[in-house]
């Protein structure tokens, strides 16, 4: 019945411009949510204007928005309205257990209160020692690749470990092995395969919470072991993997806890890394404090949401600044000139030294602006709401749309992209990677948008509750990441054609390829 009443109430979104419908069946569906979806969604997100309605499965629609003012209501005014759907986070939750991203509602708020504090920039100061190793060994390991002037080299596997590496360390304190390593862990394995599996199991999601609501987690857990459907077993493997690895760090860490002394200060993280700090932080609050189950599964998601998201956007700066020789090449001079200028190396900077490169701050900014790793961001509104609009929209009849009225149980994907690329807020040359745009003042429609953010006006890591928590990881480990590579390697673009495909996060793969992982060759060159 809700659904029928939906149905009814949405004949004003209908009025909404948006892509054709392939199928009654299908809608837009494949084209928007399929492995190779990005070039319709660069084209239809970006074109249609700040609301644009994309037609789903059996004559159902989805909204995506990128109007700053109405993404200002669902953040603010409608932030209890607006929440993950519960497709999304029951998959989370059957893989990975409790954590930020399988919660809901007041048990979101409650888990993110407690991680919150062990986010902040004062513990970030202090993992930049360990990103630096790490980013170090990475350029040795690309060095011993190199072997001819030229060396072609798929790189997408070695940032991949780098991202892992910083993060298993700095995070939970934990190494998963070299960086050279041929294969990993059976743990980093698993997280490497948990997109491509999840996109292909993605048409089947929206049954989750019917399931769980209708059959014992027993059951569930029995049926995806026993059926015959290779993703769904696969799916299976990969929870059990990420649980028991998980589960034997946490207990680990809890031991040295115990003993107290110096015994954590002699693990990786030198009882400095993430985990450690909420495990002591935990101890301390009596009965609101994280059950195993909690912590095990926010152990699990947050190296899941960790990895490839930076990774891959390392990829893409590199993919551009080999395109474009000549920023490379002003990057590199001013590494040069904050290094041998000064008599200082890399390994000898901070936090702050870091983000006051401008150059490498502008590649960095205009990268995650034109590249985000999620294009849309999904939400669902658990009652009706009305969503006004900064810039009213003509309608497909001609009329002028002033406001969204949004029946509950409406998907509204946050439109990362097209905000990111709006021509009235970014100017006509939106769509170019122009890390120049940064250096000076940035056009006053960029101020006067009023775009809810929380990092350099874009929605790449989105904003209100459900903002990445670790977003400030992600742009230190990026930055360290680049000026090691720039000052250490010329890049410049393989012959190989690169796709961008959806694989959980928009991954490089060679254009014909049919392997799973990302791909990336790149062509490099001692500097
Ligand atoms: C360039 C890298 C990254 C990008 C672009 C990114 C982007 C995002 C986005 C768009 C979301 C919103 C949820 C969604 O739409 O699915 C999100 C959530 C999240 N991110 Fe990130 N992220 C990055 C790196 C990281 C890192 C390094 C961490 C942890 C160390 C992290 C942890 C999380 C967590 C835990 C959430 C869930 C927050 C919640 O539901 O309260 N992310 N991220």
């Amino acid at each position: 019945f809700p659904h029928v009443r939906k149905r009814i109430k949405q004949s004003t979104l209908r009025n909404v411009p948006g892509p054709a419908s392939e199928s009654f069946w299908a809608g837009a569906t494949r084209r928007m949510h399929g492995p190779f979806c990005v070039p319709f969604r660069e084209q239809t997100l970006t074109s249609y204007g700040r609301a644009i309605n994309i037609p789903t499965r059996l004559g159902d629609l989805d909204l995506a928005v990128s109007d700053p003012v109405a993404l200002s209501a669902m953040f603010t005014t409608y932030r209890e309205a607006y929440d993950l759907p519960r497709w999304n986070s029951d998959t989370m939750r059957s893989v990975f257990g409790p954590g930020l991203t399988s919660v809901r509602g007041k048990e979101h708020i409650r888990h993110r209160k407690q991680l919150n504090p062990v986010f902040s920039v004062r513990y970030l100061r202090e993992m930049v020692p360990t990103f630096n190793r790490v980013a170090q060994e990475l350029t040795s390991v690309l060095k011993e690749k190199t072997t001819a002037p030229r060396t072609e080299i798929d790189v997408s596997q070695y940032f991949s470990r780098y991202t892992l590496e910083s993060v298993g360390r700095a995070a939970l304190g934990t190494s998963f092995g070299s960086l050279g390593a041929e294969d990993g862990t059976d743990y980093s394995r698993a997280l490497k395969e948990f997109g491509p599996t999840i996109v292909k199991l993605h048409p089947w999601r929206p049954l989750l919470p019917w399931l769980r609501r209708t059959f014992p987690l027993s059951f569930l857990q029995w049926a995806t072991g026993v059926l015959p459907w290779p993703a769904l077993r696969h799916m299976r493997a990969i929870s059990d993997s990420v649980y028991s690895t998980s589960q034997q760090v946490l207990r680990r860490k809890k031991e040295m806890l115990k003993h107290g002394g110096d015994s954590l200060a002699r693990e990786v993280g030198e009882g400095k890394d993430l985990m450690s700090v909420l495990l002591q932080q935990n101890m301390l609050s009596g009965p609101d404090a994280m059950s195993e189950d909690d912590m095990i599964g926010h152990m699990s998601l947050l190296l899941l949401a960790a990895t490839d998201t930076t990774s891959t956007s390392i990829t893409r700066a590199i993919e551009v600044l080999a395109q474009h020789p000549q920023a490379q090449a002003k990057l590199r001079q001013e590494l040069l000139e904050a290094t041998a200028g000064t008599g200082r190396t890399l390994a000898d900077f901070d936090y702050d030294t870091f983000t006051n490169l401008p150059y490498l701050e502008a590649v960095v900014r205009e990268t995650i602006r034109m590249y985000p790793s999620f294009h849309l961001s999904p939400s669902v509104a658990e009652q009706d709401t009305v969503l006004p609009l900064g810039t009213p929209i003509q309608g497909t009849d001609g009329r002028t749309i002033t406001e969204l009225v949004v029946p509950a149980h409406t998907m509204v994907w946050v439109n990362i992209l097209g905000l990111n690329r709006d021509k009235e807020i970014w100017g006509p040359d939106a769509h170019e990677w122009k890390p120049e745009r940064w250096l000076g003042q940035l056009p006053a429609s960029v101020a006067d948008a009023h775009i809810p953010n929380v990092f350099a006006n874009t929605m790449t890591f989105v904003a209100g509750p459900r903002s990445c928590i670790g977003y400030n990881m992600a742009l230190t480990e990026m930055r360290i990441a680049l000026a090691h590579l720039v000052l250490a390697f010329e890049f410049a673009p393989s012959d190989k054609e690169i796709i961008w495909r959806l694989g959980g996060v928009v991954s490089p793969s060679v254009k014909g390829s049919t392997s799973r992982k990302p791909e990336f060759p790149v062509v490099i060159s001692r500097a």
